[in-house]
């Protein structure tokens, strides 16, 4: 019964993936056929990271951004909580690389450009992600990049390091300031795990593994790293610039945007604004379901701009995508 109001409107499919807290199973919205990502939780299993959950939702309704995967509703019942999200059906980007060996300089900034487009646009709202890794960042299916945050990790700035060991798995991604139990600020550690990321992508392994967990950090705050000899020397300049040991020598965001191994071949700087206009509610969608519904446009935007991600911003959101898909903007059966 704890299903009853998440099977109104979605058929649940198979599981995708399951971490610490939470399950993850492919859905279909009966509404608009569009296929979604539903998260489920476990309030009792939970226990006192709930808090985390609620936390995380509020930031996920701030953050609307093409490389960062997107809410579209949320049901709670009195054992579990639900999250409908965008389903990205190329899966994670870990298993892309591993598939692949490793990947060329020029699908490397592709996918990093987008990378640093969607924790530009973080920080500038003042958040930071702190659990940066190949397996938080899925492919849709136009080969765009969707960053999520499967471990709770999403922490506005500035935090105590505990949050590492509690909540984030693998630390071969972590600063060395964030691994030497300092205090850290978010930010820089994110782009120290974005440098880890941009070796990971160009060499098809890390830059500082071993299986001994005391190994792992001395190789980390050692900051030495293999250089393979198909590494151009640009990379080696931004690699170096960004796996800085030091986070007040370490490349900032805006010195990222516009280096010359971002803009090689591209021309342009990394855009990091949201191609998402949310302010403005899209009229076909609010016609289609203002006349599916039988209200007038005013009564259905009035309802829509309450953003309560209940059944209603589910509905918006996923018509929406279905017009920029360039599908039909049609709901099927009873909304
Ligand atoms: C084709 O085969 C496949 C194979 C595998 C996956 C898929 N697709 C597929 N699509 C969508 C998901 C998903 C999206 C969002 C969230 C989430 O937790 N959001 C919350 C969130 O993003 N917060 C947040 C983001 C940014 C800042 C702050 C907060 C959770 C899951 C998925 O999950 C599977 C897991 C499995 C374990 N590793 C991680 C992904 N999988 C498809």
């Amino acid at each position: 019964e704890e299903y009853n109001e998440i099977a109104r409107h979605y058929r649940i499919k198979e599981t995708v993936g399951s971490g610490g807290f939470a399950k993850v199973k492919r859905a279909v919205h009966l509404p608009t056929g569009e296929t979604v990502a539903i998260k489920i939780m476990d309030k009792v299993a939970l226990g006192a990271d709930l808090p985390r959950v609620k936390t995380e939702i509020e930031a996920m309704k701030n953050l609307h951004h093409h490389h960062i995967c997107r809410l579209y509703q949320v049901v709670e019942t009195s054992r579990k909580i639900f999250m409908v999200l965008e389903y990205c059906s190329g899966g994670e980007l870990f298993d892309y690389i591993v598939q692949r060996d490793r990947l060329s300089e020029i699908e490397s900034r592709a996918f990093f450009r987008q990378i640093v487009s969607a924790v530009t646009y973080m920080h500038y709202l003042g958040y930071a992600h702190r659990d940066l890794k190949p397996e938080n960042l899925l492919i849709d299916d136009e080969q765009n990049l969707k960053l999520i945050d499967f471990g709770l990790c999403a922490k506005p700035k500035g935090g105590m390091s505990d949050q590492l060991y509690t909540c984030c798995g693998s630390p071969a991604y972590a600063a060395p300031e964030l691994i030497a139990g300092k205090s850290y600020m978010g930010n820089e550690a994110d782009l120290w795990s974005m440098g880890v990321l941009l070796y990971a992508l160009l060499n098809g392994f890390l830059p500082f593994d071993d299986d001994n967990i005391g190994m792992l950090y001395r190789k980390i705050k050692s900051g030495k790293y293999d250089t393979p000899d198909w590494l151009s020397s640009e990379s080696l300049i931004l690699l170096k610039q960004l796996l800085q040991v030091d986070p007040k020598r370490r490349i900032t965001v805006d010195e990222l945007l516009n280096h010359v191994w971002i803009t090689k071949e591209m021309g342009v700087p990394v855009e990091w604004n949201s191609k998402y206009q949310t302010s403005v509610l899209d009229d076909d969608v609010v016609t289609e379901m203002s006349v599916h519904r039988k209200v007038s446009r005013e009564t259905m935007k009035a309802e829509l701009e309450k953003w309560n991600y209940d059944y209603l911003t589910a509905a918006y959101f996923l018509l929406l995508k279905k017009k920029t898909s360039g599908r039909p903007v049609r709901l099927q059966m009873t909304l």
